[in-house]
């Protein structure tokens, strides 16, 4: 098993990663809680089906609640938030309960915006069951969305620790692992030449990923995570960079419909735009056509959706958490590994995602 101490200014915890993880969080709970009087788990309809039961078993000793919200992004909506509060209001949750996120992304920004709100803050678990959730179960970022824009409800909120059992990887649809994957090049992308190199020279399908490659590309992606987020918990500065890809893919998932097309998957467009930019606004020495190359064999779209409209697209990027006064902001690459943060006209965006 592999542990990762993130460090922010509100919290340190750690990221256990390895096979069998679940088994700890029961001496976990006993050991750093001792008056907790109730735990509350929060999933969707598919992971529990999946995995609630195996937890129920390890978590035995202890009183539980659970709430089953909708499967993916359908999850983070006010009605469900509201009927999260409500059960753990009526199954008189205290001070001293705590929030456990069995779940993808979707399920732990849900659940630590139900723990930062309920009786005005509870402490929460994240139990990732997702390869995208090594990006989201870290650092802090709660939220719900709103129909104007993707998280736009929520929190700096950080979780005790994070339990991530890759045995919870094994049923994941080859969709969710490409999600996932997107965040990992991601990370790479904006951080570190080598491990970039690493991932294209080595993975080539994401359909038969060796635990090593996922264990690597897991922890290596969570240690990046760590070093923007203990810089920088609120957003203030670098931690934008995290960003890389997401004003366009975010814009993508919203004009897709939320659940329609993954997150990781629209984010990749993304990215494919931002290092298309990088290279004509910083310089950016980059293959993009043999990046293109691999992606789309690894099953990634790297085109807009023929039916979206680019006008709306730009109107969306405008309302993103980067813009200032409705100035879009991308990150852009400088080189592998330096990111930066560029203001952009958005005339000349919808020019060039014409031409995209
Ligand atoms: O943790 C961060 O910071 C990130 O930006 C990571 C993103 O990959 C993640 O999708 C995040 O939830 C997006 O945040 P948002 O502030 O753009 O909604």
């Amino acid at each position: 098993m592999d542990t990762i101490q993130i460090h922010t200014k509100s919290k340190n915890y750690p990221v256990f990663v390895g096979e069998g993880t679940l088994q700890d969080i029961g001496p976990f709970l006993t050991h750093h809680f001792p008056k907790l009087t109730k735990l509350f788990i929060i999933t969707d309809e598919t992971v529990a089906g999946l995995h609630l039961e195996k937890l129920l078993t390890v978590l035995e000793p202890f009183k539980t609640t659970v709430f089953t919200a909708p499967k993916g992004e359908k999850a983070k909506t006010f009605e469900v938030y509201y009927n999260a509060l409500s059960t753990a209001l009526e199954n008189r949750l205290d001070r001293k309960s705590i929030v456990l996120a069995l779940g993808g992304g979707a399920v732990g920004d849900l659940s630590g915006f139900v723990a930062a709100s309920f009786m005005r803050g509870i402490p929460f678990i994240q139990i990732p069951t997702t390869i995208l959730a090594h990006d989201s179960a870290v650092g802090g970022k709660v939220a719900i969305n709103h129909p104007l824009g993707k998280n736009m409800i929520g929190a700096f909120y950080q979780p005790e620790a994070v339990f991530y059992d890759l045995e919870l990887l094994k049923t994941l649809p080859i969709q969710e692992i490409r999600s996932g994957f997107a965040e990992v090049i991601k990370h790479a992308l904006i951080n570190d030449a080598y491990f970039y190199q690493w991932l294209s020279s080595n993975i080539d399908d994401l359909n038969s990923l060796k635990l090593e490659e996922l264990s690597k590309s897991l922890t290596k992606g969570i240690r990046i995570k760590n070093e923007f987020v203990s810089q920088d918990e609120r957003e203030t500065g670098v931690r934008a960079f995290l960003n890389f890809g997401h004003t366009l893919g975010h814009a993508i998932e919203a004009e897709m419909g939320y659940g329609n097309f993954t997150h990781g998957e629209s984010i990749m467009i993304g990215m494919v735009f931002a290092l298309k930019l990088s290279i004509e606004y910083r310089g950016l020495s980059f293959p993009l056509p043999e990046f293109i190359q691999w992606v789309e064999g690894l099953g990634y779209q790297t085109k807009i959706p023929d039916h979206l409209s680019l006008e709306k697209l730009v109107t969306k990027m405008k309302q993103d958490k980067k813009s200032i006064g409705e100035t879009i902001h991308f990150v852009f690459l400088e080189e592998i590994g330096k990111p930066v943060l560029q203001e952009v006209n958005d005339a000349d965006i919808l020019e060039r995602l014409k031409s995209f």
